[in-house]
């Protein structure tokens, strides 16, 4: 009988020393597969299967802890770059006031004192200084008390110590705000954090969702700037008109960008009046001087707007002169009527929240070489760029694995930026005042990938597995790409400084009407009274 053998794989080869005759080798292969059927049930290749499932549980073991030692890192690297962010404000805040002497020289001290007093009375504002300057006993944890919280503690302005008290800023200029949650109408005495109650062991919901948040100036804003989208000779009319109405009607000194204010002067000398900024510096620290940020163009220049604040963010009001307009209510022809009821206030707005986005890279030698946080309104998205390969990103939810992209890539998104790219994946509109991520895949490669949304305190981080075939590129709504190597991981979480736009009516019927006119949300003819009906 010819000898039968078994290769590494498990696999029967037969040698057949004969092949003249073919009745004699029909029975050796029929006996030698029987020999292969008697070795397969053999101890040996028993053990060997043994020994590879023990093998394989070591591997997923050394895996493990491999996975987890990078997510240590990944988080521990976050939180240095948040640290590095945080630092590099403080010391850019630090230098500029030295800049203009208010550290060093007590001369200057005193004479900036008494300007920025005379400032304030000669607009009757003596009240401003009490709002910003000597918080009251009372106000132990919340300056405005239980009902409602303040700008300060909204935009985080970062003028606080180490124990988290208010320290009073001498020389801001900018207008104190409060905002309260109201329900129904009323104004609600619950305040932000009573989300829950436990009342005789019961835990009740307190009904949040259904607040429209409500903003009343304590002082009159006195800073304005005006953000506008660019080669837009309408919008440039627009902006020169604003301009002159708010200086003139209203006294308000007024930001414009570098660009926009060189149009101005082209127009007209007029305009010397108008102010602007030199460099990155200066514009970190606009939200300590603005108080209104105004925007003429579409959802971009909303965006663009968001994008210029790395911090807090003053209220926004989104004139509408683009195409879409969904973060965009305010119709420019009417721009009087409309600022001048917002100067006044009380008005409705929208809080959105922002991602902040940190791009971790497998190359950093130290947590210093972390690139700084960016922050996002709509949305960050993970895509191939121009690689024609499928996407590989493995997806963690707090350190617990979420899944493996396969496909153009991922959207993790804004509950605002629900009704744009993500939208356009395949997922769900979500109402801006809702706290959430969504998480979109593009195009996955898999019939059951749905998209999900997840709660807003959780921290999400997508990273390119060091077998993928390609380099996957990450995008900032819609600008700055940056690509992202094998072993580099991007880490996202809610950005603890969210964007007030002001309502035209309030937060939910602007975002219906939104969907109404702007994407014409479930349009359909109505069906005719007559026909067919049940009896
Ligand atoms: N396939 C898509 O739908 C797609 C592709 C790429 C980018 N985008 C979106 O474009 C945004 C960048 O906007 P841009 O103006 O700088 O670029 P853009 O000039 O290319 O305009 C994109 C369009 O998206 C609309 N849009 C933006 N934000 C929106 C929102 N929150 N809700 C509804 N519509 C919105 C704008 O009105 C505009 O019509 C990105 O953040 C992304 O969401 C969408
Ligand atoms: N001040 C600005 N400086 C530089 N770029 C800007 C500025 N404002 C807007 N942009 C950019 O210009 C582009 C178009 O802006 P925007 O979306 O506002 O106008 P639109 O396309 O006419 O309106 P819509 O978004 O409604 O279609 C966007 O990509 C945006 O990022």
């Amino acid at each position: 009988m010819a000898p039968s053998k078994v290769n590494s794989a498990g696999d029967a080869s037969v040698s057949c020393s004969q092949p003249e005759n073919g009745f004699l080798n029909s029975l050796s292969l029929l006996s030698s597969e029987k020999a292969v059927q008697e070795l397969l049930q053999q101890s040996p290749l028993q053990s060997t299967d043994d020994h590879l499932i023990e093998f394989s549980d070591a591997m997923r073991t050394v895996a493990k802890a491999l996975r987890r030692a990078a997510e240590g890192k990944a988080s521990a690297q976050a939180e240095a770059a948040e640290w590095k962010r945080k630092y590099e404000l403080e010391r850019a805040r630090n230098l500029h006031l030295e800049h203009k002497g208010f550290l060093n020289d007590s001369t200057t001290y005193i004479n900036c004192h008494m300007l920025e007093q005379s400032h304030r009375e000669n607009n009757g504002d003596e009240e401003r200084t009490e709002n910003l300057g000597s918080p009251s006993n009372e106000q132990s944890e919340h300056c405005c008390g239980s009902n409602g919280i303040c700008s300060h503690e909204v935009l985080r302005d970062g003028d606080r110590d180490s124990a988290s008290k208010v320290v009073p800023n001498k020389f801001a200029r900018k207008a104190s705000f409060k905002l309260s949650w109201c329900c129904k109408g009323d104004q609600s005495d619950q305040h932000k954090h009573d989300i829950v109650s436990f009342e005789r062991g019961n835990i009740t919901t307190a009904e949040r969702s259904s607040k429209q948040i409500s903003l009343k100036w304590e002082s009159q804003p006195q800073t304005v700037i005006i953000l506008t989208k660019p080669n837009s000779t309408s919008v440039r009319i627009l902006c020169a008109e604003m301009v002159r109405w708010l200086r003139e009607q209203k006294k308000l000194d007024i930001y414009v960008e570098p660009r926009v204010r060189a149009e101005l002067l082209t127009e007209s000398s007029y305009y010397n009046f108008v102010h602007t900024w030199k460099d990155e510096t200066e514009i970190i620290l606009l939200h300590t001087k603005v108080d209104l940020v105004v925007t003429l163009g579409g959802d971009g220049t909303v965006l663009w707007a968001a994008s210029m604040f790395k911090g807090p963010v003053p209220p926004v009001v989104p004139f509408s002169l683009g195409s879409l307009g969904f973060m965009t209510p305010f119709h420019s022809e009417r721009y009087r009527e409309y600022l001048d009821s917002i100067l006044k206030g009380p008005i409705s707005i929208t809080l959105r929240h922002r991602l902040q986005c940190h791009v971790i890279r497998e190359a950093a030698k130290n947590e210093y070489e972390t690139e700084g946080p960016i922050l996002v309104l709509n949305e960050v998205t993970i895509d191939r760029g121009i690689s024609s390969y499928l996407t590989n990103l493995e997806c963690y939810c707090d350190n617990s694995f979420v899944t493996c992209v396969q496909g153009d890539g991922l959207i993790l998104s804004t509950t605002s930026g629900s009704t744009a790219y993500s939208l356009a994946a395949g997922g769900s509109m979500v109402h801006p005042q809702v706290p959430g991520i969504l998480f979109t895949p593009i195009c996955p490669h898999s019939l059951s990938f749905r998209p999900l949304i997840l709660p807003e305190h959780v921290t999400l981080r997508v990273q390119v597995p060091f077998n993928s075939r390609s380099h996957a590129w990450a995008s900032f709504d819609g600008k700055d790409r940056k690509r992202l190597a094998a072993g580099d991981a991007l880490v996202c979480s809610m950005a603890p400084w969210p964007v007030p736009t002001a309502c035209q009516v309030d937060s939910t019927s602007d975002f219906l009407n939104s969907i109404h006119d702007g994407l014409h949300w479930n349009l359909r003819k109505t069906q005719s009274f007559d026909g067919p009906r049940d009896t």
